[in-house]
């Protein structure tokens, strides 16, 4: 461990809570449904009406009154409005979703039905093939809580039970601002030179996160340009990468001294991805800066940066997801390692060769084992997915 590692590194775990718990969420807007796919929630939602609206049919089939056999009188499809009344011994034709007249006592499925002339007779129903009015939500039911992520299902949910518009967080904006002088955006590196390959990571994550599709600045290692980049930004967060470290072009540090900024976290005990920093700007605004390494700005990231977003957007807690670590991996020592592994059947596999500027492995994963320095092989690992 280096002498800037042991004088203030923080828990793996301590930084991830202390990020959540230190943003304060972001504003609530209201947008239409349809929008909404991905945000989180900002208030309870409940339901505006019962579900099934009326009795409705779960089959095609005959709606029956009384015993059979039964005379068919009409037919009622979806979306009728008032089927009427069925008198003992007659039925109607239904369709699945349509309204039951009153007095019906099953639904009689086509495939279940004798029908002769304008006679059909059944053995008695087993089931009625009914759905009652409000048996599956009633008006108030509570279909969401605040910080909820509106999944697909949720969608659907909240539409049947009547929601127009939703009202969200607003989207954290994030700057990303990649440093190096060495560092091209686009093409192939030339002497000297790699290609970014944090910003569309970064990118990546934080739009997966709930945030705003981030402005990407790249800057050169030069204090000032790279002060003008954080200070000349209203974003909620800013994310710098690279420049987090100790070397001569490191210049975050000396930066945020400057802008007086706050270190909330300032380094973290875990491999890789030591040199992080989560600090607030005198304005309440964010910095994330996140080590060059590729595979340790990865994991900064999901260390800092998602949970900072997270509370942001005042997210329910996500459920923490644990699973036995099948394979070769060596004792964690006394910090926290992020090991990528593959999800495979009730087991979470080590993928070889991981090392903090390497991107292949994390590529071939599926996410990363928590390996906590009290980790042993025999217990489950906590799993963070990309
Ligand atoms: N004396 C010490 N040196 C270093 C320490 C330390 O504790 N003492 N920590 C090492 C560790 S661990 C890491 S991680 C790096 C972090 O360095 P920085 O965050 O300051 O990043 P840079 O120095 O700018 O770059 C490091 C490395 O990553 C490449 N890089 C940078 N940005 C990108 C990008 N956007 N895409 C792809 N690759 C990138 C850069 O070219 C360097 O190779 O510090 C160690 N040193
Ligand atoms: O954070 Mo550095 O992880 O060891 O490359």
């Amino acid at each position: 461990m280096t002498l800037l590692e042991t004088r203030r590194a923080t828990e793996w775990r301590t930084a991830r809570v202390r990020a959540r718990q230190l943003a304060r969420p972001t504003g609530c807007e209201s947008i239409p449904l349809a929008d909404a796919a991905g945000r989180v929630l900002g208030a309870e939602v409940c339901s505006r009406t019962q579900v099934p609206g009326f009795d409705t049919a779960a089959m095609d089939g005959y709606a029956v009154g009384g015993p059979g056999p039964w005379v068919v009188v009409g037919r009622v499809l979806a979306g009728a409005a008032s089927p009427g009344a069925l008198a003992p011994g007659t039925a109607v034709e239904i369709a699945t979703g349509a309204p039951v007249p009153s007095g019906t006592g099953a639904v009689v499925p086509y495939e279940e039905s004798r029908v002769d002339g304008d006679l059909v007779d059944a053995s008695p129903p087993r089931k009625t093939h009914v759905r009652r009015a409000g048996e599956d939500l009633r008006p108030g039911d509570v279909l969401a809580t605040a910080g909820s992520d509106l999944s697909a299902p949720l969608l659907g949910l909240l539409a049947q039970g009547g929601a127009d518009t939703v009202s969200v967080r607003r989207r954290p904006s994030v700057r990303l601002v990649v440093t190096g002088d060495e560092v091209v955006q686009l093409g192939l590196p030339g002497p000297g030179q790699v290609r970014d390959a944090l910003g569309p990571l970064v990118l990546a994550l934080v739009e997966r996160a709930g945030a705003a599709r981030p402005e990407l600045v790249a800057v050169p290692d030069d204090h000032d340009r790279l002060r003008e980049a954080i200070a000349g930004s209203d974003a909620d967060v800013v994310v710098v990468t690279g420049s987090s470290s100790v070397g001569r072009a490191d210049h975050l540090h000396a930066v945020l001294a400057e802008l007086g900024a706050s270190l909330h976290v300032d380094g973290v005990a875990c491999r890789p991805g030591h040199p992080q920093v989560l600090a607030e700007r005198p304005n309440g605004r964010w910095v994330a800066g996140l080590p060059g390494n590729p595979f340790a700005g990865l994991v900064a990231a999901l260390t800092v940066l998602v949970p900072l977003l997270d509370g942001l957007l005042s997210r329910a807690p996500r459920p923490v997801f644990r699973l036995p670590v099948g394979g070769p991996v060596s004792a964690p020592g006394s910090v926290t390692r992020l090991v990528p592994v593959r999800l495979g059947d009730g087991a979470a596999v080590p993928v070889a060769d991981a090392g903090p500027a390497r991107l292949r492995a994390a590529a071939d994963a599926d996410g990363v084992a928590v390996l906590e320095p009290d980790w042993t092989p025999d217990q489950p690992a906590e799993i963070l997915r990309w």
